[in-house]
């Protein structure tokens, strides 16, 4: 955790100087308390010393407040620092993962570890880290004055800490803390993926009638998490209480032993006071130690946490041949003998290809073929296992993964759209557009009409507490974007797939004079859509088993011009519908 402090180490260690001397500053009233009691004893007191030694008393209790306060502000100032630089570190190493790691994790395991955990190290460091400080050096400093008093009524008030760390010895070796928090951890960040699905699957779960008891996922964590916390409360709460108990002993010690001293006359009546002021509250910043340890240990699951999305692998640019970073400078892609699986599944089965530059290639397919990740692996969602695969006849993985973004431009069928203005959505294809630009992009990706229709135009907010826009609006919206971003690479999964037959045409027309020259890859289950393709690869079961032209494939493949046949017959079957029902 001090590791992740960094340059805030230094205020941290001043906070906790303050804090260890507002704790030592804590102790001197109670010293005074017997000074002053010894006194008043003697015959006469010196009252002139009394009032000096009640002068100290309220120094030291401004003193005290001064130095706590000193140390909450200088923890707090660091641990804000600190959750700052940690969140904008995780973010910007996040920005540097490959998107395949995105597909890998629950969207509630990042936000825990973004926000939850963050949080958490930021609370400890600037509520309890000086706490502790003063927690372990005020009971010390207690301990050798008292010894310096009277060492026999001093281990009488040390007695009840070894009988109580004896207990919570025997705790922890009975207990799986490590792996209960562990668990713990594990469990709750599953159902922190479970809220985030419940959410988003809203639509899903209303028209089915389900509710959040029915949402099994979600049941199941939170049932798992109560039973954790059932168990963990049934096995600790006995011995816990039992640590508790005995750290609060010391007056069962320290007032007969001291009662019994002071009747033998070994000490003053001062002295028994002092013990019971000071050597009764000994324990007491124990138990926050206690305290201390417990969530010590919850915060370390959340800094391994940190740490192991911090460890991750960035995708940077180095060449299987060690060669140096490069760009291409024309973009035919290629693949070789290229492996590819997510876990143990093998969905790639050595894939070989060629979409040359300035041509359209389709990847066709049935469903779960490997299309998309074929496509995905073009821009280095995830790297392949085996095999290569190269743009102009450099390894994608020697080029540079900013240029490379840079070349390749992605439209799925399901569009992320950003919570902000239309002109802003379409500005991530090219910062620097001017309104021009804009609308030239939205008119050929059909898009213009809609946008125009909109209450403001091009600046009408979308997403979250804006306007909600259609599957095809998003979509047209992606294409324009890609438009703008005049990537010479295009690949296009499913891009099309809200769009009606007309639109389609008139989209595909109008982009067919603005990639002139690019380098296209569509993916489409609708084959009027690819028919014209220059080339295309018909995937099956992860192998590629043909390349042509539609008419090559309709003669060679069996697998295309089955799939062409089934097309046309659903085709037909679905224009006689029509003129059977023409109302319906
Ligand atoms: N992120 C992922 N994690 C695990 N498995 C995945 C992931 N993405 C895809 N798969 C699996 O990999 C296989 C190939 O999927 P892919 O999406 O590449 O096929 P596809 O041919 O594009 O299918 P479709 O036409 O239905 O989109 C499928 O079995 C799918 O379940």
């Amino acid at each position: 955790m001090l590791r992740m402090a960094d340059k805030r180490r230094v205020r941290l260690a001043l906070s906790c100087l303050c804090s260890a001397a507002g704790a030592l500053f804590a102790m001197i009233p109670y010293i005074v308390v017997y000074r002053i009691a010894d006194e008043l004893l003697r015959a006469p007191a010196d009252m002139a010393a009394v009032r000096r030694l009640i002068v100290i008393a309220l120094i030291a209790i401004a003193a005290r407040f001064a130095f706590m306060g000193i140390s909450t502000a200088l923890a707090h100032g660091a641990a804000f620092h600190l959750l700052y630089d940690m969140r904008v570190r995780l973010i910007e190493k996040l920005g540097k993962l490959p998107l395949g790691y995105f597909g890998t994790q629950h969207s509630g395991r990042l936000k825990k570890v973004v926000a939850d955990d963050v949080e958490r190290i930021e609370s400890f460091i600037a509520h309890h880290l000086p706490d502790l400080t003063a927690s372990v050096v005020a009971p010390l400093v207690t301990a050798i004055y008292l010894f310096t008093v009277d060492w026999r009524l001093a281990i009488a008030a040390l007695l009840p800490i070894p009988a109580a760390f004896a207990v919570q010895g025997w705790m922890a070796a009975r207990g799986r803390r490590r792996d209960d928090m562990k668990r713990m951890h594990a469990i709750s960040e599953s159902m922190n993926g479970a809220i985030v699905e419940f959410v988003h699957a809203m639509p899903v779960i209303k028209s089915f009638n389900q509710t959040v008891h029915t949402f099994t996922r979600f049941r199941f964590s939170a049932e798992r998490y109560a039973e954790l916390w059932t168990r963990i409360a049934r096995n600790k709460v006995p011995l816990y209480t039992l640590f508790m108990l005995l750290l609060e002993s010391g007056m069962l010690f320290v007032l007969p032993f001291g009662v019994w001293l002071h009747a033998q006359n070994e000490i003053t009546l001062p002295v028994l006071l002092l013990f019971l002021l000071l050597g009764v509250g000994l324990t007491a910043p124990l138990r926050q130690i206690s305290t201390l340890a417990h969530m010590m240990q919850n915060n370390i699951e959340g800094v391994l946490r940190i740490q192991a999305v911090l460890d991750e692998k960035e995708q940077t640019a180095s060449a299987h041949d060690g060669s140096s970073s490069q760009t291409p400078q024309t973009f035919e892609i290629t693949f070789r003998e290229v492996r590819f699986g997510y876990g143990e599944r093998e969905v790639l089965k050595g894939v070989t290809l060629t979409a040359e530059h300035g041509k359209v290639t389709a990847f066709v397919g049935p469903s779960g073929a490997g299309k998309s990740t074929a496509a995905q692996l073009i821009a280095r969602f995830y790297d392949p296992m085996y095999g290569h695969i190269s743009l102009g006849g450099i390894d994608v993985s020697a080029i540079p993964p900013e240029r490379l973004t840079d070349m390749v431009s992605f439209v799925f069928q399901e569009v992320p759209i950003v919570s902000d203005m239309i002109s802003a959505n379409l500005r991530m294809g090219k910062e620097d557009a001017d309104e021009s630009e804009l609308v030239l992009a939205a008119q050929a990706a059909q898009a213009h009409s809609f946008i125009t229709a909109l209450p403001d135009g091009y600046e009408t907010r979308i997403g979250d507490g804006g306007v909600s826009l259609s599957g095809g609006e998003r979509q047209r919206l992606a294409i324009a974007r890609a438009i703008l971003k005049n990537a010479p690479v295009l690949i296009l999964d499913e891009a099309f797939a809200y769009a009606d037959a007309e639109n389609e045409a008139n989209i595909q027309e109008a982009l067919s004079r603005l990639l002139e020259g690019k380098t296209v890859v569509v993916i489409a289950h609708r084959l009027s859509t690819i028919m014209d393709a220059d080339r295309i690869v018909v995937f099956e079961d992860g192998e590629v088993s043909g390349i042509g032209t539609h008419e090559e494939l309709l003669q060679r493949n069996s697998l295309y011009a089955g799939m062409w046949s089934a097309y046309r017959e659903a085709e037909q079957w679905s224009l006689r519908k029509r003129k059977e029902e023409p109302y319906v």
